[in-house]
């Protein structure tokens, strides 16, 4: 297996309390589902292997290009969906759309993924006028932007409704084809249904 995302003896500690104790990934193409107890450190670490947050310790590369040393090499195939998004408010979802094609120098969104989410009545909205649902979809459609091969996602279907949930199912079966797609989330049937590699955090050297 020709590893997209690796990791190396990540360590965090928050205020003393280790979160996460020298933990090490090596993950291909396929979808892994990031499972475990809420406080487990899921997010912290989907923080650390995007390169959001520094870890105390340990080491990163996407695609061979180390996270810190050639950061902009790394972050060029890297798309990461957060819990809570920091967007300007006043931006709309073609705002979005539009800054993330030109970072990742790509063209803009596939329609099919505007069509398959609904957002094309949306676009011109502004993100702090937007649904908790409409703006999960966004976030997502914009990760698909310039075809990363590591797809980071931290609980993304939070909030979906049905419809857009089995869209997303379908776009991530894709997607999971050619790239890694790693995300977290307590939807075990989801997980399932997938046929996700299921990770388990307590497994990981987390706390
Ligand atoms: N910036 C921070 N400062 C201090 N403590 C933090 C910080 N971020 C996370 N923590 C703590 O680290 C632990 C792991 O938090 P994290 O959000 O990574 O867990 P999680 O597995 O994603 O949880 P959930 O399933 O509830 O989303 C928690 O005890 C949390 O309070």
């Amino acid at each position: 297996m020709t590893a997209i995302l690796r990791c190396s003896d990540l360590c965090v500690a928050y205020g003393g309390r280790p979160v996460l104790s020298s933990v090490s990934l090596s993950l291909g193409v396929g979808f892994y589902g990031l499972w475990g107890a809420n406080g487990t450190g899921k997010s912290t670490l989907l923080r650390m292997l995007s390169g959001s947050a520094r870890p105390d310790h340990g080491d990163v590369w996407i695609n061979g290009k180390h996270l810190v040393r050639d950061d902009v090499a790394a972050r060029q195939s890297l798309a990461y969906v957060p819990d809570e998004a920091v967007v300007y408010p006043f931006m709309t979802g073609h705002d979005l759309m539009a800054l993330c094609a030109w970072a990742r120098k790509a063209p803009d969104i596939a329609p099919s993924i505007i069509e398959g989410f609904g957002l094309a009545p949306h676009l011109d909205k502004r993100y702090d006028a937007l649904s908790l649902g409409t703006r999960r979809k966004m976030l997502i459609a914009s990760a698909f932007i310039g075809e990363p091969s590591l797809l980071l996602m931290d609980e993304p279907a939070n909030g979906l409704d049905a419809q857009s949930h089995a869209f997303f199912g379908a776009l991530l079966a894709e997607k999971s084809r050619i790239a890694c797609v790693l995300l977290s989330t307590h939807d075990g049937a989801f997980l399932e249904t997938m046929g996700a590699t299921i990770i388990r955090q307590e497994s990981l050297g987390a706390s």
